[in-house]
């Protein structure tokens, strides 16, 4: 039984691209028509949509429809150069932009929306099925776990790497869905994410699935492994540099450096799209530094899915907000790919 995805993220017709705007979950799902390569700019540097191979999709149909209005050069170049400016670190969405160039590029203009729109629906059939072979591939670590221990099997994660963020059933959460699905008892331990929060929208897609979990605070993840409450750790990662180095989430390195000296294993769940065979190691991989009104601002939502701020420091406050880190591969028991789970010095054999 495979576990159904509640909405999809991104869908794309002629002239609009329509997403799931995660700033309104968890407290209204609000789908927005996208119908302009600003909106899509946007939509992704905003964080309107996010998550490393669902804003490389996203920007793959922003191509798709920049092209609607002209196929020339000129229109061309502009839309892979604003889109590539929008974020720097997740290289998911500088692989679509690069295959999106690779294929329209040589194309006279008459025939490059088609191939746009034939791309861009290439590369979200591809991220589902990309999905559901992690989830299988982890999968196989959860049940070696849990016929070794009576109990759930208790997987800790970071961020959102879930179907939010992808295409199908996500990276760091699809070995969760394939547990369930196969019948294992399992809950996860969701960390909140500071300054986005984005474990919200881990722990409202693990209700919206039926999946037990306790939402965290960040810094509560070290006591948690050192109790023994914790069995393993799977992240997502937004760019896996050739060494195995990985960047992933504010606070993921902290959880890997608890997890080593608590014995737990640090699993990172990836697409080969996220590895940067060009990137030599961590400290190659641009970091994006966000605004310091999301240290500095609580947002949400109110009842009626206005958008809601709540200042918990004042305005002249000096902030640091990088919004990725990078977990050394040293510190990362394997990386969970559609091709099976690799240990991270290990990678260059899946170099295209
Ligand atoms: C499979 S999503 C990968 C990655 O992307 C997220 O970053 P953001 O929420 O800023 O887009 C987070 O780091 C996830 O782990």
């Amino acid at each position: 039984m495979s576990v159904p995805i509640p909405a999809p993220t991104l869908s794309r017709d002629g002239a609009r691209v329509r997403i799931l705007d995660q700033t309104a979950l968890p407290h209204h799902r609000v789908t927005l028509a996208l119908d302009s390569l600003d909106a899509v700019a946007h939509a992704i540097r905003s964080m309107q949509v996010r998550g490393a191979p669902l804003i490389g999709a996203t920007a793959a149909c922003g191509v798709a429809l920049a092209l609607q209005t002209a196929a020339d050069d000129a229109t061309l170049e502009h839309a892979l150069t604003e889109l590539g400016a929008t974020r720097p670190t997740a290289v998911n969405l500088h692989w679509a932009l690069a295959r999106m160039a690779r294929v329209l590029r040589p194309l006279p203009p008459t025939e490059r929306l088609a191939a746009a729109e034939r791309e861009a629906d290439a590369i979200i059939t591809e991220d589902i099925a990309t999905n559901a072979a992690i989830g299988q591939h982890g999968l196989a670590l959860i049940a070696a776990i849990a016929q070794n221990r009576p109990g759930p099997v208790r997987v800790m994660t970071h961020c959102n790497a879930g179907w939010l963020a992808t295409l199908g059933h996500g990276t760091a959460l699809s070995p969760v869905y394939a547990a369930q699905a196969a019948g294992i008892d399992i809950e996860v331990w969701v960390s909140e994410t500071r300054p986005r929060n984005q474990g919200l929208l881990t722990a409202w897609e693990l209700r919206e699935s039926g999946v037990a979990h306790r939402l965290i605070a960040d810094n509560a993840a070290g006591l948690l492994m050192m109790r023994g409450e914790v069995d393993l750790v799977i992240t997502g990662a937004d760019r896996v540099a050739a060494n195995g180095d990985t960047a992933n989430k504010i606070g993921t390195y902290l959880k890997a450096l608890a997890a080593a000296d608590n014995g737990v294993p640090f699993y990172i769940a990836a697409p080969v799209s996220t590895i940067d065979f060009a990137c030599p190691n961590g400290a190659a991989i641009p970091i994006e530094d966000r605004d310091g009104d999301e240290v500095r601002v609580l947002h949400g939502r109110d009842a009626i899915g206005a958008t809601a701020q709540l200042r918990i420091a004042p305005a002249d406050t000096a902030t640091g907000n990088p919004a990725f880190d990078v977990t050394p591969a040293a510190r990362i028991t394997g990386i969970i790919t559609e091709h099976g789970v690799m240990v991270p010095h290990a990678l260059a054999t899946l170099a295209p």
